[in-house]
């Protein structure tokens, strides 16, 4: 690898954009994106934010923007940021113009993503990645981080230490993991909250600052944690608490959390869930990947998980006719589902 890392961003969107505004400077970096994106990043420039005062613009000139496939084909590495639905359609895609021996990050929500990856890419060197923190798009072209985390990777030696220092030196420090399907699972017991926060019509802040929210979440991942242990999963813990640990806190009256778990709420007031974007796009939800993960993986067990199901039989009504539900009404029809 050259030792500027040529860096291709596959499906620019939220998280990609914000990847790749950031990494412009310590690398080459191409956005692949659609061609609505690809015409508002040309007549914007790039723009990227985070919570903690960090901004930085791209101008036009400077942006390496494509819309084909085969602007990938010179990559040294591939970030796959894609809705988890788009994976295999993009893999196919790839394995078209991909070079053997292609480092490919999938730095989505979702467990299976690098499993379909790698199904699709035999020839390319495909390891997990994982972001924990919120991205919205408060301007035309313009990506803010809203809340905080550090980047995972899979650790490997395919990871070439020109990469490291490049997302190191652009303030995304990449930290490399021995266990990233638990990791990816204890992140799948945090998005069961997108449908809520989809649902609530309000920005995560305000939604998880409400009692009823919380115990409606609380209720998704008590259901979650009982089917990842019947199935020998152990999720990482990615939050100052271990994820087992989550619905009981997050059931706490309003005082006490707001005392103790205040950096739950150290999110930028506007930020709202990926799955809210998808919802206000009109386009299919990841809820499937999310939630609907927790129901097959309950029936592959011999159990049940009539609330996650619920929530995923609500997005999929909310895909077709958006309405916004209040919290008591949701904890009652999850109780009684
Ligand atoms: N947004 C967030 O704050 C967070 C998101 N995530 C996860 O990160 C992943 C990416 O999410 P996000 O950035 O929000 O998604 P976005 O929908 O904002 O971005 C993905 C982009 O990729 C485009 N795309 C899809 N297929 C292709 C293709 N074959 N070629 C080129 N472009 C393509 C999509 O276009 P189109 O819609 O037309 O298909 C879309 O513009 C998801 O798994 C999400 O759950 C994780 C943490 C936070
Ligand atoms: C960061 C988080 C948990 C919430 O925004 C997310 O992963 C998403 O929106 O998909």
């Amino acid at each position: 690898m050259t030792a500027t890392p040529r860096i291709a961003i596959y499906g620019a969107g939220m998280i990609g954009n914000y990847l790749g505004g950031r990494l412009h400077a310590r690398a080459h970096v191409r956005l692949i994106a659609r061609p609505h994106v690809a015409a508002s990043l040309n007549q914007h420039g790039l723009t990227t934010s985070d919570l903690n005062g960090y901004r930085r613009h791209v101008p036009v000139a400077a942006l390496n923007v494509a819309t084909q496939p085969d602007a990938a084909r010179d990559a040294d590495v591939v970030l796959v940021t894609v809705k988890s639905a788009a994976t295999m359609e993009a893999a196919h895609e790839l394995a078209d113009v991909l070079t053997p021996g292609t480092l490919v990050i999938s730095f989505q929500n979702g467990v299976h993503n690098t499993a379909d990856l790698r199904a699709a890419l035999p020839d390319c060197r495909v390891l997990t990645g994982m972001v924990p923190f919120n991205v919205t798009q408060p301007q035309p072209a313009h990506f803010h981080q809203g809340s905080s985390g550090t980047l995972m990777v899979e650790r490997s030696s395919a990871l070439p230490p020109s990469l490291l220092a490049a997302f190191g030196a652009s303030g995304l420090t990449l930290q490399q993991r021995d266990d990233m399907q638990a990791v990816l699972w204890a992140k799948l017991l945090i998005n069961l909250n997108n449908p809520l926060n989809a649902l609530s019509g309000l920005p995560l802040r305000e939604e998880l600052a409400q009692h009823a929210w919380r115990q409606c979440l609380a209720l998704l991942q008590r259901e979650g944690l009982q089917v990842v242990k019947a199935a020998g999963i152990r999720p990482a813990q990615l939050t100052a608490l271990p994820a087992r640990w989550l619905p009981r806190v997050l059931s706490l009256p309003n005082a006490v959390f707001h005392r103790l778990a205040s950096r739950m709420l150290a999110i930028d007031p506007l930020a709202r869930s990926s799955m809210w974007d998808d919802l206000q796009a009109g386009r299919r939800t990841e809820v499937d990947y999310i939630n609907g993960e927790i129901v097959v993986l309950a029936k592959s067990k011999g159990m049940r998980a009539p609330m996650n199901a619920r929530i995923v039989a609500l997005i999929r009504e909310a895909e077709q006719s958006y309405v916004r539900w209040e919290a008591t009404a949701l904890l009652k029809t999850l109780r009684d589902s």
